[in-house]
């Protein structure tokens, strides 16, 4: 979708299409592909559940024949029905096999505050991987309260309230194939 006519109503505008998203992604997967040629075994993480669309569409544009690519999740919370992080970190669930010895990457929708990929990092860090690494769709640079590395970034974003392609406020909108900003009456009352 390139215009604004099939919006949500409670999208004040769109930032990203859904043709963005995909090439931006596509490339991401390429960068990916060529950095870990060579790799043995990879094992994405997706961080549930605003990473779902995002991995889903970055795996499939991830090309290593000769490397045991394999997928596991975990479930984390920190915002709630909130548009700012509660900075508790809670683990709802967490990953089926073990990383250790392995080459991991951390896939996110969103680095904000940087609270959850900070906490995250640090726990899988212990767990002895090979190498972790982080892609992640959005960034809001001028909210990070905390430091935390990203090698793959899709896109800088502004501070304001994002919704759609995985993303969501109180768990709706995660099903909008774009990225927009939800209107501010939708959350300020
Ligand atoms: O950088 P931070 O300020 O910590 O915010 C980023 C985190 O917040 C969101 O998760 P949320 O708790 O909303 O869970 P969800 O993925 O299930 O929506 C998002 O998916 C990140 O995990
Ligand atoms: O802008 C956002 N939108 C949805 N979830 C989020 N989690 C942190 N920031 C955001
Ligand atoms: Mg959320």
């Amino acid at each position: 979708m390139n215009s604004n006519t099939n919006l949500h109503p409670n999208v004040k505008t769109l930032l990203f299409s859904e043709n963005e998203i995909k090439e931006r992604v596509q490339q991401i997967g390429r960068e990916i592909t060529k950095d870990y040629q060579g790799s043995k075994e990879l094992v994405l993480i997706g961080i549930l559940k605003g990473s779902f669309m995002f991995m889903s569409d970055l795996v499939r544009a991830i090309d290593l024949p000769d490397t045991l690519v394999t997928l596991d999740f975990m479930s984390i919370s920190s915002y709630g029905a909130s548009t700012t992080s509660s900075g508790v970190v809670k683990i709802n669930m967490d990953l089926k096999e073990a990383i250790e010895g392995k080459d991991v990457i951390v896939v996110e929708d969103i680095v904000d505050s940087g609270l959850t990929l900070k906490h995250l990092l640090e726990l899988l860090q212990s767990r002895k991987p090979k190498s972790l690494a982080t892609s992640v769709l959005l960034r809001k640079k001028e909210g990070l309260k905390v430091e935390v590395p990203v090698k793959y970034i899709g896109f800088d974003i502004p501070m304001v309230f994002i919704i759609g392609y995985g993303l969501d406020f109180a768990e709706r909108y995660r099903e909008l194939p774009y990225l927009g900003e939800l209107k501010e009456e939708c959350y300020k009352h």
